[in-house]
């Protein structure tokens, strides 16, 4: 059994998203049940990858929200209307919605999850937030129990590449932001990402999970990132800061209101969020009892995305399928597989070793060393002899990467060797 879904949107997020579904093999066994049965787009004469069977491929949209055999509409448009539109249709049709669009969400949000409601179907969303980052699915889910007391957020991919570039390299604004509308991460008018705005749709999501009330988006303060320039990024960097721009939803201490605002920040450079960098995002979660939980990882981009939108997908599937068959459970929360998977034998794991040696001073030590290593195929990355403890000398040698069996048969070589005294540690290296 096979469940047909429509695609709203063929470009960056649209693409990557038929090229995970139409390559299933490795991941979730619930991908071979989706079938995209029609993807809606401006033009038809646009060269498309992947390429779609005949008839797949429409610029009649409607006909896809109004195709009785769709059960799952998956909007990535971007933009208003009529994205807006078309997702109401589509839940007055009695289809769930997936959608990566936090413009529409933050703006017609309540319309949309009213309709959902009344309608009994899904509106899901991972990847309007932190493209790739899980971080809807966790704040409503795993975190969901904790009394929230923060959210900050590194949310806008385009806006933090730019001020890596910035900061790491002294590039160009302009340039920068010309890389990464080339690179995918930037919205079709990036003013939503260098003004903040797409940063505060998404902050307007975050806080109405994590807080419990809907946020009205256009009562958030908002100021991009167009007037941060080299100088104050310099002058940052001497007093031990880092310049991000941020999204941050707090209670306040008489736990009825929020603030929830985006600006740029001086952020220490011992912060978590200080480390954030390029298009990565990060999400800082502050909850009782929980603590602290930072939430990181590609925010925007093609296959980043593609996953989040994926994933929902799956996770409607899921509950289709369970609805539908004799099958009772969740598969996404049950365990659905009943093979063993084959574990490489520790011997034959290729990894960096780390190896410390106490020795006696005498000469050519440290050519036997390195001839034990090389007659089991250990080549080293680097031989020092550190000093001494009481009479012996200390050597520490870092390998190449070597095949775990082909080194501890060399230690048991060198172990029996006159002038070692003993070993140590040996300890892995990453
Ligand atoms: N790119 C990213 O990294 C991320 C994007 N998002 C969100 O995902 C959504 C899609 O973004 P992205 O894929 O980058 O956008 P693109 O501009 O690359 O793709 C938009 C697609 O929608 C189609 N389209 C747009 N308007 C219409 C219309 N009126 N009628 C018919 N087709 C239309 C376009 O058709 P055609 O191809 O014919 O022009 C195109 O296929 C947006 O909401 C964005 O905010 C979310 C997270 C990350
Ligand atoms: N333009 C957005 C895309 C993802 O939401 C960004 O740069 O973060
Ligand atoms: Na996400």
């Amino acid at each position: 059994m096979t469940f047909k879904i429509g695609l709203l949107g063929y470009g960056t997020v649209g693409t990557g998203t038929a090229e995970i579904i139409l390559d299933p093999l490795g991941r979730n066994k619930l991908l071979q049940k989706i079938e995209i049965a029609k993807v809606g787009v401006r033009s038809l004469d646009k060269p498309r990858s992947p390429e779609l069977p005949a008839g797949v491929l429409t610029t009649d949209l409607e006909a896809i929200v109004n195709d009785p055999e769709i059960e799952i509409v998956v909007e990535l448009l971007g933009g208003l209307e009529p994205s807006r539109s078309l997702i109401l249709t589509a839940i007055a049709n009695g289809k769930h919605i997936v959608t990566a669009n936090k413009a529409v969400i933050a703006r017609h949000g309540a319309e949309i999850y009213n309709a959902a409601n009344d309608a009994g179907v899904y509106v899901l969303l991972e990847a309007a937030v932190g493209g790739g980052i899980p971080v809807i699915k966790p704040l409503k889910q795993s975190l969901g129990v904790n009394r929230i007391q923060t959210v900050i957020g590194i949310i806008n991919g385009t806006t933090n590449y730019i001020l890596t570039q910035m900061t790491e390299e002294g590039a160009d604004f302009d340039e920068v932001l010309a890389e990464a509308q080339k690179l995918g991460y930037a919205e079709a008018d990036p003013s939503a990402d260098v003004d903040g705005y797409d940063a505060a749709d998404k902050i307007a999501i975050l806080a109405a999970i994590a807080f419990g009330g809907r946020i009205k988006r256009d009562d958030i303060p908002c100021e991009g990132i167009r007037q941060i320039n080299a100088t104050d990024i310099s002058y940052a960097d001497d007093l031990g800061f880092v310049i991000k721009l941020l999204a941050i939803a707090k209670a306040n201490s008489d736990k009825d209101s929020l603030q929830v605002r985006v600006h740029p920040t001086l952020v220490p450079k011992d912060h978590p969020l200080a480390n954030v960098n390029g298009v990565y995002n990060a999400i800082l979660v502050e909850g009782d009892p929980l603590g602290r939980v930072m939430l990181f990882g590609p925010g925007a981009g093609k296959g980043a995305t593609a996953s989040a939108v994926v994933s929902d997908i799956a996770t409607i599937v899921g509950i289709l399928q369970t609805n539908s068959t004799s099958q009772k459970l969740d598969p996404l929360l049950s365990c659905s597989h009943d093979h063993f998977s084959e574990l490489t034998p520790i011997t034959e794991v290729e990894t960096r070793f780390y190896a410390r040696f106490l020795c006696q001073d005498v000469s050519g030590v440290i050519g036997h060393l390195g001839m034990s290593f090389g007659k089991h195929n250990v080549s080293l990355e680097s031989v020092v002899q550190i000093g001494f403890q009481d009479e012996l000398a200390e050597i520490v040698v870092v390998t190449h990467n070597v095949q775990e069996g082909n080194f501890r048969q060399a230690l048991e070589e060198i172990k029996n060797l006159d002038a070692i005294d003993s070993i140590p540690s040996i300890i892995r290296v990453l």
